[in-house]
């Protein structure tokens, strides 16, 4: 495992740790194509922007990670075998930045689950038949994992400036299993979409994958009475980008056409989908006039639209009333009075309102689609009858920290959910573990790191009655007629006291417009447009475009806005987009806490793409916001191996007859006996360290997976 000239393949054995050590190994390992690096049992894991040589997967097979080299396969397996021993739900996070190489990870993390736990199939049963029929379910519930994949790309996903294939939504996938380690489903859950890349998005970059693979159709183009040409799109026409060296839409079409047949989809299904894609394409194409001459006489009519044959094209997709649409997309009903006295009004928009109403429309047509998309998938994993899920091990792969020129709601967004996934890593890996020490009475020097609480604070606030940029921005959408500026000089009078907030109100920076406000996130520095952010909080998909949308005659149209006819009804205020986005975020957090956690912490190598060339400033970057050696340095002076008194005791009992079959004391006084009874005294809280030399503790140390620093097991 260890090579010359290869650097440490663990950082927590390096002699000493500092940020230039760390970053002289990692160049090392990297410039010699390793692309892997332990920290313990987290693994760094670099891009390399180029394939590099898999080793294979049954070399991991039952094996430790400190026994083979650096891989996800080796995280995957401890990770499958902590499962299996412990019969408890785990859960690996794999974080980085846009591009790092989060998507990557995560499939080749399922990749080795898939091929380990399959073998495991019918491990239990004596009759064959029952046997292989286990294997029969397993493979399909694995191939269905796997196939979901490409479909959930080719919607969730997008070409942006900084990564060809970027994930515009966040995962977390949980692989469910049974009792005796087989695959019996799984759920996936996602988190804010990305919509707003329907209709608008950077020059150079792409919409959503599916379309362009839609349009590398020419058939299927003419079966829907579209024309392929992308260009002929507004929405696509847009950001002037629609082919990329790095993507093969035709392949990819056929990947997905293939993945959706095996997750059940049937060819009428695969037809719906089509139709409402294309209806949000031509949505783009809808064009309206304000009509000056007719708003002096009828004061209703001032909008009115300029290409008819388009709107006509949109209904026939949907199998919606022409008349029905054109009348929701250029007026409004609004309802006045309370009691007795409410009524309706229509209001008619203007050109700008009608546009924003066309959009509106086409971006919850998408959002509302991928949730389908997605509920599908989900129900076709779902465990067979009869097959109980005893424990699961959830993948998160969320969208990376984003800094771009322009950084809109969507940033503020994915930029506070790596906060709260920031701060979950501190608190257990470098808080948690710290205080544990303090605890147990065990010697310990404080390692200090960068704490994100205030940051987090900042955005969500410290409790529920606190100042906050979301609770701020509510109010605000609460009140209705804030501008944009107002709103920003709002966030810089509540938020003043925050060392991580800045806007030209108070003064920080004259850099920043009155419509700009800076927070400086543990990733870096970035400044928000906050422009539309009060329209993308509000996040309203407006009655009439609803009513039109249930007339439709398509089964598909009417499931995607079925759960809206209650909401229309309701007296209660929406949940405004960010309330909702914290929530979401809170409950993953809480499900990750619930689970035994794995890291796979991903750094991008460089901008450019450009195979094995590490930009050392980039990386340091990445390597000090993400407090990579303040884990080396708590890893390396604690314990590597650490095991809760009752899981240990569950799993060692039988080693002593003292303890074994029934132990009446406490958790904490059965190790002790065990260890005791067994010959090795444990860590002296004056050396801190115990000898590895005894066979017992050998014995323990190979089964326990033991991985301290100074044991002799680990070190060879
Ligand atoms: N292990 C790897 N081997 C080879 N290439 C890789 C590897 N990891 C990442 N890449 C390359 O980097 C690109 C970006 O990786 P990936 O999509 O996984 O990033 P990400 O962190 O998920 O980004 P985002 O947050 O934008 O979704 C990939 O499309 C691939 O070209």
């Amino acid at each position: 495992m260890f090579r010359a000239g290869e650097g440490m393949y663990d950082m927590t054995l390096m002699d000493e740790v500092t940020e230039d050590t760390f970053m002289e190994n990692l160049k090392t390992r990297f410039s010699k194509g390793i692309i892997y690096t332990n920290i313990g049992e987290q693994i760094v894991s670099v891009n390399p922007f180029q394939s590099v040589a898999e080793p294979e997967m049954a070399d991991f097979v039952n094996q430790f990670q400190y026994e083979v080299q650096p891989h996800i396969y080796a995280l995957a397996d401890d990770t499958y075998r902590a499962l299996l021993s412990e019969k408890s739900d785990q859960c690996v996070i794999i974080t980085g930045e846009s591009g790092a190489g989060k998507t990557v990870s995560s499939k080749i993390f399922m990749k080795y689950v898939a091929y380990v736990s399959s073998s495991r199939v019918g491990a239990s049963m004596a009759d064959a038949a029952a046997s292989s029929a286990a294997a029969a379910e397993t493979e399909r519930i694995k191939n269905r994992l796997l196939e979901s994949n490409p479909v959930l790309e080719a919607f969730g996903n997008a070409k942006t400036l900084r990564n060809d294939n970027s994930s515009r939504f966040g995962k977390y996938m949980e692989l469910q299993f049974n009792f005796a380690g087989a695959p019996v489903g799984g759920r996936i859950s996602q988190y804010l979409l990305e919509k707003s890349r329907v209709v608008t998005r950077a020059e150079g970059e792409r919409s959503f994958h599916v379309f362009y693979q839609m349009l590398s159709q020419p058939i299927l183009m003419s079966q829907l009475g579209l024309t392929p040409d992308p260009a002929a799109y507004k929405y696509l026409a847009i950001s002037g980008c629609y082919e990329v060296s790095s993507i093969r839409d035709v392949e990819d079409f056929l990947e997905v056409q293939q993945a959706v047949k095996v997750l059940g989809w049937n060819d009428d299904d695969l037809e719906e989908v089509f139709k409402v894609l294309g209806a949000i394409l031509l949505l783009g194409n809808v064009e309206f006039v304000d009509d000056a001459d007719k708003s002096a006489e009828h004061k209703t009519e001032c909008v009115s639209v300029a290409n008819q044959e388009v709107v006509l094209q949109v209904a026939d997709l949907l199998a919606v009333d022409a008349d029905f649409l054109m009348g929701s997309l250029m007026s409004r009903s609004i309802s006045t009075g309370v009691g007795r006295r409410a009524s309706q009004i229509t209001v008619q928009l203007d050109g700008a309102g009608a546009a924003d109403t066309r959009d509106a429309l086409a971006k919850f047509l998408y959002s509302r689609l991928f949730d389908w998309v997605v509920a599908r998938i989900n129900s076709e994993l779902e465990p067979a009858r009869g097959a109980y899920s005893e424990a699961v091990i959830g993948i998160l792969d969320i969208y990376g920290f984003e800094i771009f020129e322009d950084n809109s709601f969507e940033q503020f967004c994915i930029n506070y959910c790596n906060e709260k996934l920031q701060q979950y890593f501190i608190l257990n890996v470098l808080q948690s573990e710290q205080e544990e020490y303090a605890r147990e009475g065990i010697t310990w020097t404080p390692i200090d790191y960068f704490d994100n609480s205030p940051i987090i604070s900042l955005i969500e606030g410290a409790s529920a009655r606190s100042a906050s940029i979301i609770a701020l921005l509510d109010e605000a959408c609460l009140v209705g007629n804030t501008t944009t500026g107002q709103l920003v000089e709002k966030f810089a009078n509540g938020l003043s006291s925050s060392a991580h907030f800045e806007a030209a109100a108070n003064g920080a920076d004259r850099s920043l417009t009155a419509e700009q406000f800076r927070i400086k996130h543990y990733a870096g520095d970035v400044v928000y447009s906050a422009e539309l952010f009060q329209d993308k909080n509000r996040d309203a998909l407006y009655p009439d475009l609803v009513n039109t949308m249930h007339t439709s005659s398509s089964a598909l149209v009417q499931e995607l806005f079925k759960g809206d006819k209650a909401l229309a009804q309701s007296k209660r205020r929406p949940v405004t987009a960010a309330t909702q986005f914290k929530k979401a975020v809170c409950e993953l957090i809480a499900t990750l806490q619930a689970c035994s956690p794995h890291y796979i912490r991903c750094i991008k190598s460089n901008d450019a793409k450009r195979g094995l060339h590490l930009d050392e400033e980039r990386v340091r970057h990445q390597v000090v916001y993400l407090n990579l050696v303040e884990a080396v340095r708590v890893r390396k002076a604690g314990f590597c191996n650490r095991q809760h008194y009752t899981r240990f005791m569950w799993r060692y009992k039988m080693l002593t007859d003292a303890t074994w079959p029934i132990w009446r004391g406490s958790d904490r006084d059965g190790v002790e006996t065990i260890l005791n009874g067994l010959g090795w005294r444990g860590p002296s809280t004056s050396s801190g360290r115990p000898s590895c030399s005894s066979r017992t503790h050998r014995r323990l140390c190979s089964w326990s997976g033991c991985g301290r620093s100074g044991c002799r097991l680990w070190r060879s």
